[in-house]
């Protein structure tokens, strides 16, 4: 591959084997990456190339690494991929979401059971009939983290899609009939949110046999706003991070037990 330089090291990423542990979050924002490293025990800065900055600390004694995906499903993509390269197989994403279901407002945590595949990237790895599904075992262990944690979380299928000004001024693009009908099919299946990389991550994970789910911060809810009902607005992305933070030490947990019983 004319991509892969010495030693491993990977073409985007910049890092290497050894780099990064199994226990991968991975944020949309590089900025949230710093923010979510703080969690973690002495953590440390270990590249950070284009949109992709990594660090790598402990949880528990557990070596484990954040990774910004930027925005839109091929970047994501292009960080699992070489994320995995690097020995990574359990990913967790952290992001923010546009509540659609009128029981999400603004604030609140979405943990994502599966991803509407209206984005691109999904298809050049999977024939569309295919679905775009969180790991079980990852869905489990977010739920199981807000328990934990105190918060309530909506469980639910999200749509991603690669345009953001799509989802928020549908009418003004040249495929206004498509977007709205499609949109409005969603909410009657009672999707719960809108974000842009969790269903190139599913099937891309699908497709290397690692382990991949998502929690969001809502930002807001376009719907609420529609409805007439209160529509906080909340950016700060704590709550979400704190989920996928102690999602990740419940799976080091369940990993241990399991280990010992075998
Ligand atoms: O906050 P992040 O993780 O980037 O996620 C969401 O925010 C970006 C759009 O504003 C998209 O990447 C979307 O998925
Ligand atoms: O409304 C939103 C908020 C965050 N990310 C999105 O894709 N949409």
């Amino acid at each position: 591959m004319p991509y892969v330089e010495e030693a491993g090291l990977q073409y985007h990423l910049n890092i290497r084997p050894g780099d990064v542990g199994r226990y991968v979050i991975l944020p949309g924002d590089p900025k949230r990456c710093k923010k979510i490293a703080e969690h973690f025990e002495r953590a440390e800065l270990v590249a950070d190339s284009r949109e992709y900055v990594t660090y790598t600390g402990y949880l528990d004694g557990e070596k484990v690494s954040v990774t910004s995906t930027g925005i839109g499903g091929p970047s994501a993509a292009i960080a699992l991929e070489e994320l995995v390269k690097c020995g990574a197989d359990t990913f967790i994403r952290v992001g923010t979401c546009g509540g659609m279901d009128l029981d999400v407002r603004g604030g609140d945590v979405v943990v994502a059971t599966g991803s509407i595949r209206a984005e691109g990237t999904s298809r050049e790895y999977a024939p569309i009939e295919f679905p775009a599904v969180a790991d079980l075992r990852v869905v489990n262990a977010l739920m199981k983290a807000g328990e934990n944690l105190g918060y309530a979380c909506h469980a639910g299928v999200v749509q991603s899609k690669d345009s953001f000004y799509g989802q928020h001024n549908p009418e003004l693009m040249p495929v206004a009939g498509e977007l709205l009908s499609k949109w409005d099919a969603w909410l009657k299946l009672g999707c719960k949110a809108s974000e842009m990389e969790s269903a190139a991550l599913f099937i891309v994970a699908s497709y290397l046999r690692v382990r991949c789910g998502a929690c969001f911060l809502a930002v807001a809810n376009q719907e609420r706003e529609k409805a007439g009902l209160p529509n906080p607005v909340v950016h700060d992305t704590e709550a979400a991070i704190k989920v996928g933070v102690e999602a990740i030490r419940v799976l080091i947990k369940e990993e241990r037990e399991k280990n010992q019983t075998v």
